[in-house]
């Protein structure tokens, strides 16, 4: 049996591997077991060599270097096409890719092109007695726990961040991944779309929400007024998330909407201020580790789930909170 597992490295403009990429590698090593491999898929021509040291601490003994001429691998179908020709190289058993937008259309798209069985926003992902590659998710808005053992040859599976505590090899043994370089030739179909214009978007100091440990998240309640949840999140170095009454208000960005119809998010701390905790929101949020609530309504659903809950106006709670934890910070 090939047990080669490959890992989508997602990394930023400037080599820079995205967070949780490395537990990542950590269940692909699980999965590969003593004698499989672990091999990493890097695609675009960011700097990678910054990158190696850490891939081999962590049992990648191979990178895949994917360049894919001018088709700009951002595009779906641009980094579908490089995974799949990665894994038409190595014959690799498994594909695990962290659980975004992006990669889950790749992922579509590379199992249309390979037959292969595709799971996504994984919580965890095992072999069973039988070798098979099965993967816990929850569905219907976080009301039930599914297992889903993939039926094919090639698995591919997108992880939730957060969802694997990541551990290095033994110190004494990092690996120095080996580099080969692959230039993948796009077809035609796969760049039907080019990329014309690229704008940044302003820097900020604060976490991905996808992959923070983590969230501070608003509601209806904070009324437009963020300006607490920052500085909270500021202070502890977490993302700021929202309901979705809060974006379709317009009073943060729609990237930040955590729950059914937006981001799954499974921080370490979930901190929800002002949310109800409606169903629609709990399903991308209540695999998260330790959930607070701050509410003024006692009989909010969201205490159902709160780990730690304060009745209490957020306007008069929150600043409490930071300024205590600003206290204890600096002793
Ligand atoms: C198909 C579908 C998909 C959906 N997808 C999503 C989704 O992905 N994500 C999502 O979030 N929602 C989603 N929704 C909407 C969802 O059903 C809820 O309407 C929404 O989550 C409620 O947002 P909220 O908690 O901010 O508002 P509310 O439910 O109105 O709750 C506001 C809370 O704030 C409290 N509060 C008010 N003032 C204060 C204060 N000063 N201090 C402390 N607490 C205060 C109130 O007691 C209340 O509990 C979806 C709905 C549908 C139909």
């Amino acid at each position: 049996m090939n047990a080669t597992v490959l890992v989508l490295l997602d990394h930023a403009e400037t080599g820079a591997l995205r967070g949780n990429v490395l537990e990542l590698a950590t269940a692909a090593r699980d999965l590969a077991g003593d004698g499989g491999a672990v091999h990493g898929v890097w695609v675009g021509d960011e700097p990678l060599d910054p990158a190696l040291p850490v891939l081999g601490r962590h049992g990648v003994s191979v990178v895949h270097a994917v360049t894919t001429g001018d088709a700009d691998p951002r595009l779906t179908p641009v980094l579908a096409e490089a995974l799949t020709a990665v894994v038409g190289d190595t014959g690799a058993a498994v594909v695990l890719a962290l659980s975004t937008f992006e990669n889950k259309e790749a992922a579509a798209r590379l199992a249309l092109a390979t037959g292969a069985g595709v799971v996504t926003d994984a919580a965890a992902v095992e072999r069973d007695a039988d070798g098979r590659v099965v993967a816990t998710k929850t569905v219907l808005a976080g009301t039930w726990t599914t297992r889903c053992a993939v039926r094919t040859d090639l698995a591919v599976v997108l992880v939730k961040a957060g969802a694997v505590v990541s551990r290095h090899v033994d110190a004494e043994a990092p690996l120095a991944p080996e580099v080969q370089a692959c230039e993948v030739a796009v077809s035609e179909r796969a760049t039907r779309v080019r990329v014309v214009e690229r704008t940044p978007q302003a820097p900020s100091d604060r976490p991905d929400l996808g992959s923070a440990d983590v969230v501070v998240v608003g509601g209806r309640g904070t009324e437009g007024d963020f300006g607490p949840l920052e500085a909270l999140a500021d202070e502890i170095g977490g993302a700021v998330g929202a309901t979705r009454v809060a974006t379709d208000e317009g009073w943060i960005g729609h990237e930040a909407q955590i729950g059914q119809t937006g981001v799954t998010v499974s921080p370490r701390l979930y901190v929800g201020a002002g949310v109800s905790g409606a169903v629609h929101h709990r399903g991308g949020m209540q695999a998260s580790g330790t959930i607070v609530a701050v509410n003024s309504d006692p009989e909010a659903p969201i205490f159902e789930i709160a780990d730690y809950g304060v009745v209490g106006d957020l306007f008069a709670v929150l600043p409490q909170l930071t300024e205590e934890l600003r206290r204890l910070r600096n002793g």
